[in-house]
């Protein structure tokens, strides 16, 4: 019996919590957590992330500042208004979404934003501070995983975990996080030779490749938990990077997509943007 991991049903609890934290601050002190967003271009990915994030930030009371700039902008213009909302008392959390476009320089605008803002967990100071085994502000979509996992009891010291996928948004942050949490921990990517006999051995595979169905049910230890974080785009429809019918035969634990690790992203980021507003 394979036990699907509830995105859905966990993020809603979580962003119940915050929701309870938010009314305190604004009770007792007169604040209202703020997340700023900078969206460059058109990224679908993106899209579906910023729109979702609006709707549930609104649900548990913490304000939204988009700033959505043409794929044509600039590096400048980008630099300028990162500035802006570093400067701006009231705004708690800055996400620059990624992938910015090619013209701009992806690590140039990272560093430029306030560490102490820095939500996303993206500035290499936060990296470090991550894999320096102290984190502080981690990514969104690593810590929604940590805690899906924690929801369901699913015990990660010691095991072996495969994280395919070595991006800053994802694969990178939650390989921290789970040596962190003292599991044995696989990075595999495009140079990988063996990622198919390195995930027969993982008690934890985690898919971040953005390739549709790339997990097939070969790849998997029979029982094995198995978190999907693709999102990808087919006719219409939201599919992971995993394949969803023949995999949740095979393992014990696994994440749905949609409704899987996408709605605890956006809860992990309201979470943390509260965490930066009592900190104020
Ligand atoms: N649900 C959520 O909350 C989130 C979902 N996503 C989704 O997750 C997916 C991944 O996103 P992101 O991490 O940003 O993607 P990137 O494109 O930045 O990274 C993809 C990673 O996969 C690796 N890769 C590509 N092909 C292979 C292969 N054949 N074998 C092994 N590794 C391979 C790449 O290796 P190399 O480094 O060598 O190029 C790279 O490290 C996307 O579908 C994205 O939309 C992303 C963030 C959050
Ligand atoms: N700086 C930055 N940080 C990110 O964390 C980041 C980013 N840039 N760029 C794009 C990717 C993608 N991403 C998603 C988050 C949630 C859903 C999400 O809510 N998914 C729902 C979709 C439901 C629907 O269909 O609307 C689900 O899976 O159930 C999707 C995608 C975050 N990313």
């Amino acid at each position: 019996m394979t036990t699907i991991l509830d995105g859905k049903a966990s993020a809603k609890a979580w962003r119940a919590e915050t929701k309870t934290r938010v009314a305190q601050l604004a009770t007792e002190r007169q604040i209202v957590p703020t997340l700023a967003v900078v969206l460059v271009g058109e990224d679908p990915a993106s899209q579906i992330y910023v729109r979702n994030k609006i709707k549930m930030a609104k649900q548990v009371g913490i304000k939204s500042i988009n700033k959505t700039l043409p794929t044509t902008a600039t590096q400048e213009e980008v630099l300028a208004i990162v500035a802006e909302l570093n400067h701006d008392p009231e705004v708690d959390g800055i996400l620059v979404q990624l992938p910015l476009p090619e013209q701009i320089n992806e690590e140039a605008v990272l560093l430029a934003v306030d560490p102490k803002k820095d939500v996303d967990g993206f500035h290499p100071m936060n990296l470090g501070k991550l894999w320096g085994g102290q984190p502080e502000l981690v990514p969104a979509t690593a810590a929604g995983i940590m805690r899906l996992l924690a929801d369901y009891h699913i015990q990660v010291e010691g095991k072996n975990v495969l994280i395919i996928g070595r991006s800053l948004i994802v694969g990178r942050p939650l390989a921290g996080l789970f040596l962190a949490a003292d599991a044995t921990v696989t990075i595999a990517h495009s140079h990988t030779k063996n990622t198919l006999e390195l995930a027969r051995q993982a008690d934890i595979v985690v898919a971040a490749i953005g390739q549709a169905n790339f997990v097939t049910a070969d790849f998997i230890k029979p029982g094995a938990v198995v978190i999907d974080v693709g999102t990808n785009r087919i006719d219409g429809h939201l599919v992971g990077d995993v394949e969803y019918a023949t995999v949740s035969q095979k393992a014990g634990f696994i994440t749905p997509v949609p409704g899987g690790v996408g709605p605890m992203t956006i809860a992990a980021l309201l979470s943390q943007t509260t965490d930066l507003a009592e900190k104020r």
